[in-house]
């Protein structure tokens, strides 16, 4: 008795020490998206992920990248040994900050000659898309976030109404037209990822451009006046055929192509199994059992051909494509388990 009630009072005070050095680091990191001054002071000890022209800066070691954070002190001297302007970090985009309150920026170099940074930083700017799927951990979703917030800004410099230009605060959290003083804040489209199962089978499908063997669950952008569920039974009945029978969220993620979608993860069943796959949107579609689905979540890595095939390989742990198909495996595996 007397345990349970420690225990449940060190839970109680674990989760308010976590909780109260959560809301203290929002708080912060609300001030620094707000007021110019603030973010001002941390940029002088900021961390900096390194773009040029949207190209993140990467370091490659066997089949994995890894993208160096750069501190102020560090991108100042490089500033200066280039003759450059260090007021040019004011350009940075703000991305987060740390449990230390160390804020975390991204940069984009573009201006700058790219070989002779590759050479003071040893990396290489790299095509994100062909990239993104080998990166580890954390490194995934932070330059995701960073490439599209930068994106953003590039796409976003004029006003669409009276075609003169916008400015940026200093974190980058929004964009001001220099006469009429109207806002813009940086958007993302929702998308839809829907993981269709059929009994013990569950659907995965590929497009032309995707790497050889990469399979992952359905797709689609909303359309205008949609709710989620709506764009879930479009999406699969102009995909493959099929009509949806029940939906259920599951979880979301920000992607940043091919610009920046907020993706919705849904589970879907459905009445049949007999698909007609789009030839204009998909490859292929094919049914997975169980086992086969748990192997392909081993690979997540392009694999060489096997007899010329290269075998099906989900993308990496970190995307929503992958955890909702974890998911699944975990569910169907506790409800032949009788849980
Ligand atoms: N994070 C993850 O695990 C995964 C992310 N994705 C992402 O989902 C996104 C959408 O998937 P798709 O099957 O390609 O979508 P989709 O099935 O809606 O087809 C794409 C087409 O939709 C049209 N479209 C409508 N609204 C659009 C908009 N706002 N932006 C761009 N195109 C628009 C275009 O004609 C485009 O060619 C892709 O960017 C893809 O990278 C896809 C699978 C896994
Ligand atoms: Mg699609």
């Amino acid at each position: 008795m007397f345990r349970g009630i420690l225990n449940i009072h060190l839970i109680a005070s674990t989760c308010t020490r976590r909780c109260s050095s959560y809301v203290k680091h929002t708080r912060y990191l609300f001030d620094l998206k707000e007021n110019d001054e603030a973010c001002r002071q941390a940029l002088k000890s900021g961390s900096f992920y390194l773009f040029h022209n949207l190209l993140p800066l990467v370091r490659k070691s066997d089949a994995h990248f890894s993208a160096p954070v750069i501190s102020a002190q560090e991108l100042q001297q490089t500033l200066r040994r280039h003759g450059q302007d260090e007021q040019k970090i004011e350009d940075s985009v703000l991305l987060s900050c740390s449990q230390s309150s160390n804020a975390e920026f991204a940069l984009d170099l573009g201006w700058m000659e790219k070989g002779s940074l590759e050479k003071d930083y040893d990396g290489t700017f790299t095509n994100l898309a062909k990239t993104l799927v080998l990166l580890d951990g954390r490194n995934g979703p932070v330059l995701a976030q960073a490439q599209a917030l930068l994106r953003w800004h590039e796409t976003h410099q004029f006003c669409g109404k009276t075609g003169q230009p916008t400015e940026k605060n200093l974190s980058g959290s929004k964009r001001v037209c220099s006469t009429n003083g109207m806002v813009y804040y940086p958007q993302m489209c929702p998308v839809v990822i829907t993981l269709v199962s059929y009994k013990n089978h569950c659907l995965l499908a590929r497009q032309e451009s995707f790497p050889a063997g990469m399979y992952t669950a359905l797709s689609g952008f909303c359309d205008i006046g949609e709710t989620l569920e709506e764009t879930v039974r479009r999406e699969v009945a102009e995909e493959v055929g099929l009509q949806v029978e029940s939906v259920r969220y599951f979880g979301s993620q920000h992607w940043p192509f091919p610009s920046s979608s907020l993706m919705v993860g849904c589970h879907a069943t459905v009445q049949h199994n007999k698909i007609n796959v789009n030839r204009s949107e998909l490859e292929d579609a094919r049914w997975l059992s169980l086992e086969e689905t748990e192997e392909a979540l081993q690979r997540n890595i392009l694999l060489k051909p096997e007899n010329g095939i290269v075998p099906v390989w989900l993308p990496p742990t970190w995307t929503i494509a992958h955890t909702l198909i974890h998911a699944w495996t975990q569910k169907q595996k506790a409800h032949s388990n009788g849980e």
